[in-house]
């Protein structure tokens, strides 16, 4: 430690051993990050993580070792820590960084905060708490190779929503519903089928009204829910494999496809005995296989979960991911695609990365160079904008031979909704739309709201957070133009406010029919701010233009990592909708 003090000079040194810091996440990134800070002479730790130990994070979460799995990452990550400096002080503490515990007042007790984390939402809570304590962030994430580091200070800096943070993926509905030919299309299928038999069965994609009498041939199958497990699997199995492949060769759905699916007749299948849950997840299963998992995981999950009905997919649940993979085969080998074994049907269904240790050590040194930066400032009169900088690795030597880019920091952008409190235009279909879509689709998902308050004028027509007024709930199942206060309409301006991220926003609702097909009428369909600026520019008439993505969809398959520019696509690829 001494050569370090000697190295960083006293002053740093002893701020280096007062400042009080906060890392939230301790996966990956948080590991190395714990690691150095400890041994950069920090002692005033307190570190917050919500996970436990799974097997699968030993081979690059260097604090963890094989008897530590099912234990909460915060508290080994400290008891490991502690043994670099038994003089440290580390809080640690396995809970959600979202609990209302973690206020704007808990936040503003530390010099710093530093991010360790793997999800956007996360980010964006710990983003707005920190510009509500004014707090430095230094932000971090690695996708494989990619990785950066940036520094957010309120008013000087780009926040993290500054800009957009587009990683969805794009896939035409038809090619899911109807031609795949990559397994990433019968994956993608596979889970809204998940959704259909087990979560809420009319938002998935393939939901079809029951009333319709030219509805897919599984429909039935699929609603027929007092069936016994066992006979309830084969008949969805029946609907999706065979049934509505036959009705749809029947109507010569497929005549100019180049190769004809072939549906699968259940009855003439020599099911193996086992069950093949136990199998090798690095298999690829045969068809046979292929069904008895299909079979298996359908009645295993009927069987053990009362929560049938609401259940969302998550591909770290053994059941849900086995399902997923064996609907996924079983499309595959309906339209002749090569099959995949469990294994990588869960990279894919997850979008894994695979997370490259390296990455995350470089980073969170990284982190540590910034720390030192900003507690050199303290009394200083240069800013973090000045002095800090957004670096970011490169997957190889760029042209100038640099692995490791530093840049300066960008200036605060005055269209952010969350640090420029700009007013947003939300476009949407006024009366196809409940209180409840808004709330969950575009206030929490999209803007990244965890407490919301919705009101238009002086009238509170929604809150959630303690003590929040719970007769408002009814509101939630009506329509926008039913609600109170005269209802939402055209240009109807509506204040959303996060009163735990200390966050506003004006909502200028423009009354928008989206041009749907049929395919998309279960799901939800909105515009926020440049979209819909985005969308006007392109109805303007224009010289032989093509519109060619009308029916895709964004699966939400959004990996969570924050990328590199060179890695992001531009906002208006996030939704295209159009
Ligand atoms: N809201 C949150 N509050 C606290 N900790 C969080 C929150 N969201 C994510 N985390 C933690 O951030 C860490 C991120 O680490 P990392 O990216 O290595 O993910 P992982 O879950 O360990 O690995 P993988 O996703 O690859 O299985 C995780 O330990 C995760 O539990
Ligand atoms: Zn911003």
């Amino acid at each position: 430690m001494s050569f370090l003090a000697a190295a960083l000079g006293d002053d740093l040194t002893l701020k280096i051993h007062a400042a009080k810091i906060l890392v939230v996440g301790a996966g990956g990134i948080g590991c190395e990050l714990l690691k150095n800070l400890v041994l950069s002479g920090f002692e005033n730790i307190t570190i917050v993580d919500l996970d436990t130990i799974d097997v699968s994070n030993l081979n690059r979460q260097f604090l963890f070792r094989s008897q530590h799995v099912g234990m909460s990452k915060a508290i080994v990550a400290r008891e490991v820590a502690l043994q670099f400096n038994p003089k440290a002080t580390i809080t640690a503490h396995h809970e959600n960084i979202k609990t209302s515990r973690y206020s704007i007042e808990y936040f503003e007790q530390f010099a710093l905060v530093l991010n360790a984390l793997d999800n956007v939402d996360a980010r964006k809570h710990v983003n707005r708490l920190c510009l509500a304590a004014n707090v430095p962030l230094i932000e971090s994430g690695t996708t494989g190779y990619l990785g950066q580091v940036s520094v957010i200070q309120k008013g000087t800096t780009e926040c993290y929503e500054c800009t957009e943070k587009a990683t969805a993926k794009v896939y035409p509905i038809c090619t899911i519903r109807s031609t795949p030919d990559k397994m990433v299309h019968c994956i993608v299928w596979a889970k809204e089928c998940y959704k259909l038999l087990f979560g809420k069965t009319a938002d998935s994609m393939l939901y079809e009204d029951p009333a319709n009498e030219d509805k897919s041939a599984f429909m039935d199958q699929v609603l027929a829910r007092d069936l016994p497990p066992a006979e309830y699997a084969r008949g969805v199995f029946r609907g999706l494999f065979e049934d509505e492949i036959q009705k749809k060769l029947d109507i010569k759905t497929y005549k100019t496809a180049t190769k004809m699916p072939q549906p699968i007749v259940l009855a003439n299948l020599a099911l193996p005995p086992a069950p093949v849950a136990n199998w090798n997840d690095r298999m690829v299963w045969s068809l046979e296989a292929a069904a008895q998992a299909f079979l298996d995981a359908v009645a295993a999950i009927l069987g053990s979960n009362d929560d049938v009905g609401s259940l969302e997919f998550d591909k770290d649940d053994v059941l849900a991911m086995l399902f997923v993979a064996a609907a996924a085969n079983l499309r595959a080998h309906v339209f002749q695609i090569p099959t995949e074994s469990l294994f990588a049907c869960k990279g894919i269904a997850g979008n894994i990365i695979p997370a490259i240790a390296t990455t995350n050590a470089i980073v969170a040194g990284l982190q540590v160079l910034e720390a030192f930066k900003i507690l050199r400032l303290a009394a200083k009169s240069a800013s973090v904008a000045e002095t800090c900088k957004y670096t970011y690795c490169n997957r190889s030597w760029d042209g100038r031979g640099v692995l490791l880019n530093p840049v300066a920091l960008s200036a605060p952008n005055p269209k952010c909704f969350v640090c420029s409190r700009q007013v947003l235009d939300l476009a949407l279909l006024v009366k196809g739309t409940t209180l409840q879509q808004l709330v969950d689709h575009v206030l929490k998902k999209r803007m990244g709201m965890n407490a919301p308050t919705v009101s238009i004028g002086a009238n509170t027509i929604y809150e959630e957070g303690e003590d929040a007024e719970e007769s408002l709930r009814v509101n939630l199942a009506k329509r926008l133009d039913e609600l109170p206060g005269g209802g939402i309409h055209h240009d109807t301006v509506l204040t959303v406010e996060d009163f735990s991220q200390d966050f506003n926003s004006s909502l200028c609702i423009k009354d928008w029919v989206p041009p749907a097909k049929a395919e998309e009428e279960a799901s939800f369909n909105f515009l926020l701010g440049p979209e819909w600026a985005k969308w006007k520019a392109d109805q303007e008439p224009k010289a032989d233009v093509t519109m060619h993505d009308d029916d895709d969809i964004v699966v939400d398959d959004t990996p969570g990592k924050r990328k590199t520019p060179s890695d992001m696509p531009s906002p208006a690829h996030k939704r295209a909708k159009h």
